[in-house]
């Protein structure tokens, strides 16, 4: 499976972590930037990332920022992606079982490396289980596509 990553400055330590971790776990990830500790915008990297998934070139995506909530902001104005934030694994795992989620999100400023490790394995682990919750999805494209 392929995973697209990106941080801004205050993610690019923990995304590096995360990278590794995920390569070792047999997963080929495409690391849209940072690509230093430099002062950067996240817009730029959530955006980045946002457009690796929708246009199918990696399944699913994940994104860091100091908090994970401006770069998910970002993933989420691209249509198509439900971008959600996590600090702990229960969530993590009903986000994809319910929400399909499409983006993970977290904030380095938030959780450590090993929580980190631990959301990502939680959330890869799981899936989409469809029925009462493709129909919730369903209503949310709708509304998108109105906006
Ligand atoms: O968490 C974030 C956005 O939600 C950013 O990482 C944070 O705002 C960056 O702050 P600074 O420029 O002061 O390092």
């Amino acid at each position: 499976m392929q995973i697209a990553i990106g941080s801004d400055h205050a993610g690019y330590e923990l995304k590096n972590e995360i990278t590794k971790h995920l390569e070792e776990s047999g997963y080929a990830v495409q690391d849209c930037g940072t690509y230093s500790k430099e002062s950067c915008d996240y817009p730029v990297y959530g955006r980045a990332v946002a457009h690796k998934v929708v246009h199918g070139q990696c399944e699913l995506g994940i994104v860091i920022c100091g908090t994970g909530v401006g770069i998910s902001l970002a993933a989420n104005k691209v249509t198509g992606i439900r971008a959600v934030v996590c600090s702990e694994p229960y969530t993590a795992k009903m986000a994809r079982m319910h929400n399909d989620a499409n983006i993970l999100a977290f904030g380095a400023r938030v959780v450590g490396i090993d929580m980190a490790k631990m959301i990502v394995d939680t959330w890869l682990a799981s899936t989409f289980e469809g029925e009462r919750h493709a129909k919730r999805i369903a209503m949310i494209e709708e509304d998108e596509q109105k906006s």
